[in-house]
């Protein structure tokens, strides 16, 4: 299966300690997500399969799916980089409709940080390249405690 080629020389990456989310957890069966980080970057990867059940028109996925993953997987790229943060803002612009059952591959990154704010920005495209959604968001640095950790 051709796969962009951002992709090639990443490491799969194993979220299994994060069991409790409803996106990453295990008990999760609509939505196939792998991630894959880069040590050397300050970006985090996904490839993400949706399933028929997170649909909204028929056929096409639901916007809120798009949106809940790319917040894990911006999310993930600030704790990765050893900064828990929570989202405090979140715009996403969806491109085109996304088929149920088409593999896509999220890339986000951090772009820049200003006190306890960091900048994160998100892409979800095919093997092809076609963007189908991007996003951008500040999460907030918080200690450690205020979100479990
Ligand atoms: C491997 C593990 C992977 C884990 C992945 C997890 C991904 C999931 C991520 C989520 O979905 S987190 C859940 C959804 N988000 C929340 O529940 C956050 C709810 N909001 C809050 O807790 C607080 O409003 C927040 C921590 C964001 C800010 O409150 P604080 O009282 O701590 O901070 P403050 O209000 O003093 O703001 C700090 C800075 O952030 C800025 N800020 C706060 N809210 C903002 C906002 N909405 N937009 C832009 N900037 C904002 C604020 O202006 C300020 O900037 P300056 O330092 O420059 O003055």
């Amino acid at each position: 299966m051709k796969i962009p080629d951002e992709f090639q020389h990443l490491t799969p990456y194993n979220m299994n300690s994060y069991t409790d989310s409803f996106v990453s957890g295990k008990q999760q069966k609509y939505i196939e997500l792998q991630y894959y980080r880069d040590e050397n970057s300050l970006k985090f990867y996904a490839r993400v399969l949706f399933h028929v059940e997170t649909q909204g028109a028929p056929g096409i996925v639901h916007g809120g799916a798009i949106a809940s993953v790319l917040d894990e997987t911006m999310g993930a790229v600030s704790f990765l980089n050893k900064m828990p943060a929570v989202t405090a803002s979140l715009t996403v612009n969806y491109h085109r409709p996304l088929p149920v059952e088409k593999t896509v591959y999220i890339i986000t990154q951090v772009e820049k940080t200003e006190g306890r704010k960091i900048y994160i920005i998100g892409k979800m495209v095919d093997k092809n390249q076609r963007l189908f959604a991007d996003s951008k968001g500040i999460f907030v640095k918080v200690p450690n405690e205020r979100i479990g950790l």
